[in-house]
């Protein structure tokens, strides 16, 4: 699913308007009907107030329209005509005297007490926002806000006083609990600074045209259940477990041989013909009664947590499918040399996380020894010891991007929704998962899966988004059984295969 600027959502509009064709103020009543159907649905038949603040452009038109409808079908509703400009937009206007009980704010003093619970729609500037709100109008914003916690917010399109695209953090901004947005998902809902503003975000389809959405380029996309369908291959009837790779997983240390029991077990699930795990000695006995379905290759070090004193072993890298790295290994000089190594001697893309990640983010010179398409999937932290800090969540997307690209690498940001960068410069994001996923392993659980993906011979941007969705999937439904918190690594794993079953429907 494409993800346009507000620039492009604009011309979307003006592109329905002229070949559908139908009229802007007609666009705006299917908007806004869209809107009350939803507040119907999800409020009832008998809801508490509506309280409806409408701008004075074209989302202030929605409000208009919205309230109208409502009233029509009988609710209790009051709305107000906040001044924010001299003059309202045309089909602002057109729609006034529609609604003739509307009620007017000029200046702060005149914002409503609002005595019943009820709930507030934010209908003040919608996409059209091109600078901070600011004056008596943020003061509106701010009277919005104090209201929070007894009134249920609802924003049409955008949270008022966010852009849709561009950073906003600091600019005095309504806080909704839903948010109802018209066609496309907006950058700057995906990004964590806004993700309290916010809320959740509902999708409505407003009927842009088609054609204008098929031709348009963007480098945003949100993975949707299409792509996904497309992306996934069905076995061969004729397969062996030869088809489906041999992948190498070097995890774990003394102490951290969950990381890659995790990690191995993961890989399999995931669907890899066959998994090697590399592991220090002290773990053997732990991964071959945890997975007996992995073979295991193990060094004689004296130190537990190195993983390669023999360059004899590594040698053998090249023959697998793919090498998944990182989950448990540690950050000592030892395995820093031995991913040093590695990394001569390994040329297909393979995954690298945690502890490979902060290895990498010590010794920089390794960074462009990474095999083109490989994957990285560092989190927050780890992405900042790589490639540094921003100022703001956009500038770190844009740095993601310029990485993936120079690097030519795929970078996985982990996040409620992943931010996948392409060497192409294209970014994905993930809508999959939920915060029961916050929980230690789950990382290694998503290097597990990405890993056996790879090794089945999905392409690396198809292993990734792939990868990605099944590991929140998996989640998701783990969630739904046994509760966000109660959720652990493992039961990512356990659920994987609903996953699956999930796609294929
Ligand atoms: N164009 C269309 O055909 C449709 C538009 N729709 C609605 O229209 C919205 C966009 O409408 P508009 O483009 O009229 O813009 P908005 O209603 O978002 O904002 C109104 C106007 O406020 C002014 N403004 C910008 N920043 C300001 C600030 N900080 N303080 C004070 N004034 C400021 C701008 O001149 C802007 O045009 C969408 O978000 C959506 O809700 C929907 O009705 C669907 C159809
Ligand atoms: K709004």
């Amino acid at each position: 699913m494409k993800i346009l600027s507000a620039q492009q959502i604009r011309a979307a509009d003006a592109y329905t308007i002229e070949h559908e064709p139908i009229s802007s103020v007609l666009l705006m009543e299917r908007a806004a009907m869209e809107c009350a159907g939803w507040m119907v649905h999800t409020f009832g038949e008998t809801p508490p107030p509506y309280y409806i603040f409408c701008g004075m452009g074209n989302n202030g038109g929605d409000g208009l329209v919205i309230a109208r409808r409502l009233q029509e079908q009988g609710f209790a509703v009051q709305a107000w005509l906040v001044h924010t400009a001299d003059t309202p937009s045309a089909d602002n206007a057109a729609n006034q005297p529609y609604y003739p009980e509307l009620q007017h704010i000029r200046e702060p003093g005149e914002f409503p007490l609002l005595e019943e619970p009820g709930i507030i729609v934010d209908a003040l500037f919608g996409t059209g926002l091109n600078r901070p709100v600011e004056g008596w109008a943020a003061g509106v914003i701010h009277k919005i806000n104090d209201q929070r916690h007894r009134h249920t917010i609802v924003s049409i399109d955008m949270p008022s006083g966010m852009m849709a695209d561009e950073p906003s953090l600091h600019f005095p901004c309504v806080h909704a609990r839903y948010t109802l947005t018209f066609e496309y998902y907006k950058l700057a809902f995906l990004l964590p600074e806004n993700g309290e503003r916010t809320g959740k975000t509902e999708l409505l389809k407003i009927g842009i045209h088609p054609d204008y959405t098929a031709q348009v380029q963007t480098e945003y996309h949100l993975t949707d259940p299409e792509t996904i369908r497309t992306i996934y291959r069905p076995r061969d009837a004729f397969s062996h477990k030869g088809t489906y790779g041999h992948a190498l997983m070097i995890a774990g240390s003394y102490g951290k041989m969950g990381a890659a029991v995790l990690a191995t077990r993961a890989c399999l699930r995931a669907g890899a013909g066959l998994v090697t795990a590399h592991i220090p000695r002290c773990g053997y006995e732990i991964m071959q009664t945890a997975v007996p379905e992995a073979m295991c290759d193990t060094e004689e070090s004296a130190l537990y947590s190195a993983h390669f004193d023999e360059p004899f072993r590594l040698r053998q890298a090249p023959d697998y499918a793919v090498v998944g790295i990182g989950p448990g290994i540690g950050a000592d000089t030892a395995t820093a040399k031995a991913l040093e190594r590695l990394l001569q001697a390994f040329h297909k893309p393979m995954v690298l996380d945690a502890d490979a990640l902060n290895i990498i983010g010590k010794y920089p010179a390794l960074l462009p020894q990474i095999p083109k398409d490989s994957i990285l999937t560092p989190h927050p932290k780890e992405f900042e010891r790589l490639f540094g800090s921003t100022d703001n969540h956009f500038e770190r997307l844009e740095l993601l991007t310029r990485k993936a690209c120079e690097l030519q690498l795929y970078i996985l940001l982990k996040g409620k929704y992943s931010a996948m960068a392409c060497p192409d410069g294209a970014v994905y994001f993930n809508p999959t998962g939920n915060p029961g996923m916050a929980t230690a392993g789950a990382g290694d659980v998503l290097t597990g899966i990405l890993t056996g993906l790879l090794s089945q011979g999905y392409t690396p941007k198809a292993a990734l988004l792939l990868g990605a969705w099944l590991h929140g999937l998996a989640g998701d439904l783990a969630a739904d059984d046994l509760s966000e918190e109660a959720l652990v690594a493992e039961d990512i794993i356990h659920y994987l295969g609903q996953a699956y079953l999930n796609i294929k429907k």
